[in-house]
């Protein structure tokens, strides 16, 4: 289903605007996909060439929520998000990074990101890999591997430049953003949706770690505060650069933010600071797995 990526391909486009649209969720599926068409449409008309939405954006972050709201992704007639989001990217002529949504597939939920090309087609499909299980006493509990199913892929799409995708806390791994980073990955974008427990004290200083360890953007979009349910999302959707700078962040509540992307800088970042030509594979090695198994 997806496209194999193409190591050696240069960005098509090195300046563009991304978009990424912190949507509020409520528990009426079809307000959400409203909501997300209409943050879509004012994306495009701000000039938005990629947009990026949040984790659980058709659904709230609730374990109660996500068979009930589940879709069956091959199966088009019974997928409204995703002829929404299929038809938003073919009509608009972008690329739409589909935050994350649960998928059932034979029996099984997954926590899926759907990439969409700016001719409509499903590029590919990124099943969450780290499952979000935490236990703070008195903050938060919550347990996503009692639901979900890990996927065991890690993604990457060519459009506007070379994309890595992961899912929330996805971003807690430093070897998935490795990876992609050794495959040629210009930005690796993250629909999240962190609690306020963790978001005040990681979500920040984690997406900056990823960006700045690996030369290259990370962007971040999350759902507004005012979520439906128990769970509490922290919002603050990010665009990060490669030097760890914060080139635009928003607050806890629903907006749609729009940053310039210019690839250039990884480049002039990767210049100055030639962390490849520095590393020392000598003392330690980075394995792709996928090397070792081609
Ligand atoms: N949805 C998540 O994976 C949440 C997460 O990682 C967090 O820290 O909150």
């Amino acid at each position: 289903m997806a496209d194999a990526p193409n190591p050696f391909q240069l960005p098509n486009i090195t300046k563009f605007k991304i978009a990424l649209c912190q949507l509020s969720i409520t528990s009426d599926k079809n307000q959400n996909l409203d909501r997300a068409s209409r943050s879509i449409r004012l994306s495009v008309e701000q000039g938005a060439k990629l947009l990026v939405l949040p984790e659980m954006w058709n659904c709230p972050y609730s374990s109660d929520y996500f068979a009930k709201y589940a879709e069956d992704f091959d199966n088009r007639d019974a997928s409204p998000t995703l002829s929404m989001l299929s038809e938003a990217a073919c009509c608009h002529g972008i690329t739409i990074i589909g935050g994350s949504l649960p998928e059932w597939d034979h029996g099984r939920l997954y926590n899926t990101c759907c990439i969409f090309g700016p001719d409509g087609r499903l590029k590919a499909k990124h099943r969450k890999i780290h499952l979000f299980d935490i236990d703070i006493p008195g903050e938060i509990s919550f347990k996503e591997s009692d639901t979900f199913t890990a996927g065991d892929q890690p993604t990457i799409v060519d459009t506007v430049g070379r994309i890595g995708i992961g899912i929330c806390h996805d971003i807690r791994f430093p070897e998935l953003a490795a990876l992609y980073r050794k495959r040629g990955v210009d930005i690796i974008c993250y629909p999240g949706a962190f609690n306020v427990s963790t978001g005040e004290l990681l979500w920040e200083l984690v997406q900056r770690a990823r960006a700045v360890d690996n030369q290259l953007f990370v962007a971040t979009c999350s759902p507004s505060r005012n979520s439906t349910g128990s769970y509490t999302t922290w919002g603050h959707s990010t665009l990060v650069g490669p030097s760890g700078e914060i080139i635009v962040t928003s607050g806890h509540e629903e907006t749609t933010v729009i940053a310039q992307i210019d690839y250039s800088n990884i480049q002039l970042q990767r210049k100055s600071l030639p962390l490849d030509d520095q590393k020392r594979e000598d003392i330690y090695k980075f394995i792709d797995a996928h090397e070792l198994n081609p």
